[in-house]
C-alpha cells in the first residue's frame, strides 16, 4: 500500500482480503502500525526514543525514530515475504510507503525473491469530508495508538502526524521515475483509478475490483423467498410455487421493506426461478432477475428430501456432510462452483447502492460469507432463516448487521453441522464406505424414485 495516514489504506486493503480470500487465494495483511506496537517497547527502551506513536515518533527531522520506523517496515517485509514462502499467495504491506526511497528499497527486496510480484496500490483522497472521516474513525475506534487520550488530543497528535508525513510524501507518478512500476492509484475511492503496468490474471482482477468500489453509504438487504411449496415438503431444489404462509409474508414483505429503506431509492435482484419472482410481486421497486442468483444445483438429487438422498445416495450424503464446501452433487454443484457463479454479482453489488436480494439458502450464504469475510468451513452452515430481512451496513472495517424477522411461521431448513464422531459411536469401516444396514450405490441406483434415475459418474 501506499498513502498519507487517514486515506484509506487499511480500509481497502481489508476489502481486497476479503474478496481474494472469498475467492479462495490465501492473503494476509501485515500492517506496519501493529508491528511498531508490538515491537516497540524493546526496541524503544534501547534506542533512547521515548514515544512510539505519538506524533514526535514520526517526525523526518527526528533520526532515531525515522531509522526504527524504516526498520519496523523492513521487518514487517520479511514476515510477508516468510508467510508467502510458506504458501500465501497474497500479502498486503499496510504501510504508507510514501516516498520514492521506501518504495525502491521494498521492489530490490522483493526482486530477489523468484517469483513473487510487487504491485503498488495507492489511496489517496482529495475529498476533505472524506479525510475528516478517516481521521475521526483512527481516534474514535479505539485505535491502541490513542488509548487513554481524550478525543480533541488524539485528533491533534495524528493530524501533526499526517503533518510529518506531508513533509516527505511522493505520490506514485505514471510519467516519472516509477514509470515502469506495477500499480494502481485509487483516487477518492469509486472516482478515478490509474492503472499502471497491470499484467496478468491476479493484478487485473485487483485493478477491476478496485475500479468497481465506492464508499457512499448504503444498505444492502438479504431475505429468502417466502416459504416455498418444496420447503413445507422438506425437498431441495425445484421450482416450486410459494406455500401459502409464504405468500403472507411476500405480502407482509413491501412493508417492512418500505420502514427500513425510507424514501431512499432501492432496486430488487432476485433468481430466476418462481419463489423469489412471487416474493417480490408486491414490491414498488425496479426489479432485475440474475440467472447467477439461482440456487445451488443440487442436479441429481434434485426435489429430493435430504432423507432420500441419505437413502438412494449414502455414500454422497457421507461426503456432503464431511466436507460440505467442496462436495459437488451428481451432476450439479458444490459451494465453491456457486462462489465462483457469484463473482459478478459481488462485483455488480460493490457498484450499487442500496439493493435487496430475494434469494435462496445456499446463494445468500455465499454473500454474506463475503461481507462478514467467513471461512470456507463456516460458509455452508450459516443461519438464513426464512422470513427474515437481514440489514448489511457496510463500515470502515466490516458490515453492521440487523435482522428483521417478521412473525410468519415458516419451517427450519437449516441442517446444523454434523458432529465428529467418536471412536464410540463410528460405525465399522466396510469396505466402499457403506454400512450393512445401508443400501449399497447401486441398490440406491435402482430402488430410486424414476425422476431420479440418471446415469452414474456425471459429476
Ligand atoms: O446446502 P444446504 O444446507 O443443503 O441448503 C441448500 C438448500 O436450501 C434450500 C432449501 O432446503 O434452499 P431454498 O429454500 O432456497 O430452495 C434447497 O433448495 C437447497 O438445496
Amino acid at each position: 500500500m501506499v498513502g498519507l495516514p487517514a486515506r484509506g489504506k487499511s480500509y481497502l486493503s481489508n476489502k481486497l482480503m476479503r474478496y481474494l480470500r472469498w475467492l479462495e487465494y490465501s492473503v494476509k495483511v501485515f500492517n506496519v502500525g501493529q508491528l511498531r506496537r508490538a515491537l516497540a517497547r524493546a526496541k524503544l527502551a534501547k534506542s533512547g526514543v521515548k514515544e512510539d506513536q505519538s506524533a514526535a515518533f514520526f517526525d523526518p527531522s527526528n533520526p532515531a525514530a525515522y531509522k526504527l520506523r524504516t526498520q519496523m517496515a523492513e521487518e514487517c517485509l520479511e514476515q510477508l515475504i516468510t508467510w508467502l514462502k510458506r504458501g500465501g499467495n497474497v500479502g498486503i504491506h499496510d504501510a504508507t510507503n510514501s516516498s520514492r526511497s521506501r518504495r525502491e528499497a521494498l521492489k530490490r527486496r522483493v526482486e530477489k525473491e523468484p517469483g513473487m510480484k510487487l504491485v503498488f496500490l495507492e489511496s489517496m483522497s482529495t475529498d476533505p469530508a472524506v479525510i475528516a472521516a478517516n481521521i475521526a474513525v483512527k481516534v474514535s475506534s479505539g485505535d491502541p495508538d490513542y488509548a487513554g487520550m481524550s478525543p480533541e488530543d488524539a485528533k491533534a497528535d495524528f493530524l501533526k502526524r499526517i503533518q510529518h508525513y506531508e513533509q516527505s510524501y511522493e505520490a506514485l507518478d505514471s510519467h516519472g521515475d516509477e514509470s515502469h512500476l506495477s500499480f494502481c492509484k485509487v483516487i477518492d475511492v469509486g472516482r478515478s483509478v490509474t492503472v499502471n503496468n497491470i499484467q496478468g490474471y491476479l493484478e487485473s482482477r485487483i485493478a477491476f475490483y478496485l475500479m468497481n468500489l465506492h464508499i457512499t453509504p448504503r444498505n444492502i438487504f438479504f431475505s429468502r423467498h417466502g416459504e416455498s411449496q418444496y420447503n413445507v415438503e422438506g425437498k431441495i431444489g425445484g421450482d416450486s410455487d410459494l406455500s401459502p404462509r409464504g405468500w403472507t409474508y411476500a405480502k407482509a414483505l413491501p412493508e417492512l421493506v418500505q420502514e427500513a429503506v425510507g424514501d431512499a431509492p432501492l432496486t430488487v435482484w432476485t433468481s430466476t426461478l418462481r419463489r423469489t419472482g412471487q416474493t417480490a410481486s408486491g414490491l414498488p421497486y425496479p426489479k432485475l432477475a440474475w440467472k447467477s442468483l439461482d440456487e445451488l444445483d443440487a442436479g441429481v438429487c434434485d426435489s429430493m428430501t435430504y432423507d432420500e438422498i441419505e437413502r438412494y445416495y449414502p455414500e454422497d450424503y457421507a461426503s456432503r456432510d464431511e466436507d460440505k464446501f467442496n462436495y459437488r452433487y451428481r451432476g450439479g454443484e458444490s459451494y465453491r462452483d456457486v462462489v465462483v457463479r457469484l463473482e459478478p454479482v459481488i462485483m455488480e453489488l460493490e457498484r450499487q447502492e442500496n439493493i435487496l436480494i430475494i434469494g435462496h439458502q445456499a446463494i445468500l450464504r455465499c454473500l454474506y460469507a463475503y461481507f462478514h469475510g467467513l471461512s470456507q468451513e463456516d460458509l455452508p452452515y450459516i443461519k438464513i432463516p426464512l422470513h427474515t430481512v437481514i440489514q448489511l451496513t457496510p463500515k470502515a472495517y466490516g458490515c453492521d448487521e440487523k435482522r428483521f424477522p417478521l412473525p410468519i411461521e415458516a419451517v427450519d431448513t437449516h441442517r446444523p453441522k454434523p458432529q465428529p464422531k467418536t471412536a464410540a459411536t463410528a460405525p465399522a469401516a466396510t469396505s466402499g464406505g457403506s454400512g450393512p444396514d445401508t443400501p449399497s450405490l447401486e441398490d440406491a441406483m435402482t430402488s430410486a424414485p424414476p425422476s431420479q434415475m440418471r446415469p452414474q459418474g456425471v459429476a
